[in-house]
This record gives structure tokens, sequence and C-alpha cells, in this order.
């Protein structure tokens, strides 16, 4: 039997708010009928309360299969599960299942409820009173970015991928479970979607601190959202668990270095996020006010463009000063193809951001949706610089 692997030592940044449990598995292992090797063998593995820990490894690894003994969606053929210093491994599944939350690709949602049923669901099950659960559900459409007075009725087809997953997201946190288990959320949604997504779960996890398990293809989600990943192989032998930045620096086996791939100096654009920068502060103007007075201010500041916000402070367009120049008023119009990032958003984000937006910056969205300033380009190409020159000597 192997030994338990631990909790690597580091801790989580001190200043964050923690309300998850730890997790600890202890020789864990499913077979499935009629195969001969486990698809998990033997498996011990402990979870830091408020940690998210990044699940990796090849196709047919046991990853979701271990993601799943630990809501009991897989009973396991052997070993013991604990929450806390609970052991629910015996524990009734659908009670433990309202302890956590499960988000799945697409969200998961029911096709013929509205947004605020689904999202309602596990309060609902948990005889909370109507007025209660209506609260909750307004609550967490406002943490995910969904304004609750537009979105709550509508369906699920309504909706597009991302704010479906969105609500996903919002339904899974519903009866504020400790730990939440994510199984390729955002593997369904086109590239720029998945990276707002992730920026908002790092805002969210920032606000709530649950302790989260999330299965993952894609390597660079894993270094970007990841406190730590645990990097596995066939039957969920786990090959390496360590931060993103040890696994970078120190890849345990050749398989690892593989997977971390060359590039490390592109690689340092993962690792690096937008809050680490100095950002520069934008000229903003409200919908509704003066075209005239905006301007005035963006040239007394010597911006070249102006950042439009609505009336709850989120940016909504960034014109440029001649364009603004024109108009009378500032307009409600909402650019859908503005390039933002969250301040969680690494540099690599940001550049894919404002490549598929062909402009040579973006803005930076802060705590909900607030406008935190503004990253350029020319920023990132000098903390580019400076790695390169660093690894020179
Ligand atoms: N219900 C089942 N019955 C029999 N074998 C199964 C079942 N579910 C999974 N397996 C097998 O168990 C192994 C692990 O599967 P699992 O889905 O956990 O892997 P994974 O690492 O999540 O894969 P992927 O990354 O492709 O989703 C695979 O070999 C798979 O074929």
């Amino acid at each position: 039997m192997s030994d338990p692997v631990p909790t690597p030592v580091a801790p989580a940044a001190p200043e964050r708010r923690v309300s998850g449990v730890p997790i600890r598995l202890e020789h864990v292992t499913k077979r499935y009928p009629g195969q001969d090797r486990p698809a998990v063998d033997d498996v011990s593995l402990e979870i830091a309360a408020g940690e998210t820990v990044m699940f990796v490894g090849p196709s047919g690894c046991g990853k979701t299969t271990l993601l799943k003994m630990i809501n009991r969606l897989i009973e396991p053929t052997s070993g013991r599960i604990f929450l806390g210093d609970e052991d629910v491994t015996n524990q009734d599944p659908d009670r433990l299942r309202r302890r956590i939350g499960y988000v799945i690709q697409a969200g998961g949602l029911f096709p013929h409820m509205t947004v605020a049923t689904n999202v309602g669901m596990v309060p609902r099950m948990l005889g909370w009173e109507k007025p209660r659960i209506a609260e909750r559900i307004d609550e967490l459409l406002d943490l995910v970015g969904l304004d609750p007075d537009v979105y709550r009725d509508r369906y699920p087809r309504e909706l597009s991928g991302g704010q479906q997953q969105r609500v996903g997201v919002a339904r899974a946190l519903a009866a504020d479970p400790p730990v939440l288990l994510m199984d390729e959320p955002f593997g369904a949604v086109d590239p720029i979607t998945r990276h707002r997504l992730q920026d908002e779960l790092i805002a969210i996890q920032g606000e709530i601190g649950k302790t989260i398990v999330f299965v993952t293809h894609d390597f660079d989600e894993a270094l970007k959202l990841g406190d730590r990943i645990v990097v596995f192989d066939v039957g969920a032998r786990i090959v390496q668990y360590d931060t993103p930045e040890a696994i970078l620096a120190d890849p345990a086996e050749e398989y690892v270095a593989k997977f971390v791939g060359a590039g490390a100096t592109l690689k340092q654009l993962t690792l690096t996020r937008v809050n680490s920068l100095e950002l520069r502060p934008a000229t903003t103007a409200t919908v509704g006010e003066a075209a005239a007075a905006a301007v005035a201010r963006a040239r007394a500041a010597g911006d070249e463009l102006i950042v439009v916000l609505d009336r709850r402070g989120r940016p909504i367009s960034w014109p440029t000063v001649a364009e603004v120049s024109r108009m009378t008023t500032i307009p409600a119009t909402v650019d859908e193809k503005l390039p933002v990032v969250g301040l969680g958003s690494t540099l690599s984000d940001a550049l894919d951001t404002m490549l598929a937006a062909s402009q040579g910056g973006a803005v930076v969205l802060g705590r909900r949706d607030r406008l935190a300033g503004v990253v350029t380009v020319e920023m990132i190409m000098d903390v580019v610089q400076r790695t390169r020159q660093e690894a020179a000597g």
C-alpha cells in the first residue's frame, strides 16, 4: 500500500477567507466490474481547507472516477473519505451531496426550469423559506456576474454557453457548501469565454474560500486556477502534487516535464497575473453624462481612450477621444467585443484577449466587475523582456 501523500507545506495566502473544509482520501480504490486493473488504485491524498486543487493527467487515468467518489456519485470499492474530521464514506449520499457543490460541463442545468428554479433547487430541498431562497438566488446571480432582474426568469436555452456555466456555478454554491467539485466545467465554451469564466472563478473564490477540486485536460488552466496541482498517471497514481510554480520549476518525472512543455518564458506569462502589474488608471465617463466633459478630462490626462461605465460602475465600452468628441452625451451602448480581463487573469490571457479584439490594451475588472485600470501590450512585453534578461543571468 502506498503512503498517504500529505498536503505540501506552503500555506495558502494568509489573508484569504476560508469557508471550506479539508478533504482526506485514505487508500481509496475503485474497481469497475469486468476491468482487470482498478481505475483508481489505492490513492491517498489530503486537500487543505480553502484551496483549489487541480486534477490533471492523461485521458482515462481515473481523474473523474476519483472526483466522483468524493460526492459518492461513484461508490469506492475500498478506502475511506473524510470531510474535515468526519468520515463520510458511509454517509447517506443525498445528504452528503447537499454539502458538496458539483459543477459539470455546460452547467448541467435542467432545461425546463428557469434560472431561479435551477439555482434554488438545493435550498428548496433543504426546506428554506421562500423569501430566503429568493434573496439567495439574487445574491448568487450577482456573485457570478448575471443581473438577477434580467436573468432570473430565463430558461437555460435563452442563455449563452458561458452564462449557463455561470448559473451552474451559482447553483452549486446555493446552499453554501464547504466543498465544490468541478468536472471540466469550462471544457465546452470558446477560449475567450473560458478565460473570463476562469477569471470570475478566481474572483469568486477570493470572496468565498471554498475547498475546490477541479478536473481539467488543460495544463494552462491548471496553472492558472490551482493553488496546487495533482498530476496523475494510470490508476490515478499520483506523480506529483505541488504548487504550479514548483511543478514548472522542477517537474517530477519526464512525463510531467513533457506535460509542462517547452517555452518557459511564455509559461511565465501563465503564472504572472494582471494584479501584479502596476495598472494604468483610465479616464472614465458614465452613461448619460455630457461627452464634452469626458473629452476634457481625457485630454487633461493625456488619454486617447475613455472607458465608459454603466450606472453600476461596470465598463461597457472603450471609445477613442475622437469618437466621444462627436457625441453629445455618453451612450449606453454595450460593446460586445470590449477586451476585458480580471485582476486574476494571467498575462497570457490578457494577450489573447487583446489579440482577439485587435486592440493594444484591455480593460481590467476588479471586484464585482468594477473598473480596476487598464493593461497594455507594452506592459506585458516589459515582463517578457525582464524574464528573458533574468533567465540569461
Ligand atoms: N462505468 C464504468 N465502467 C467501467 N469502466 C469505467 C467506467 N467509468 C470509467 N471507466 C474506466 O475507468 C478508467 C478511468 O476513467 P475516468 O473517467 O475516471 O478517467 P479520466 O482520467 O477522468 O478520463 P478523461 O480525462 O478521459 O475524462 C478508464 O479506463 C475508463 O475506461
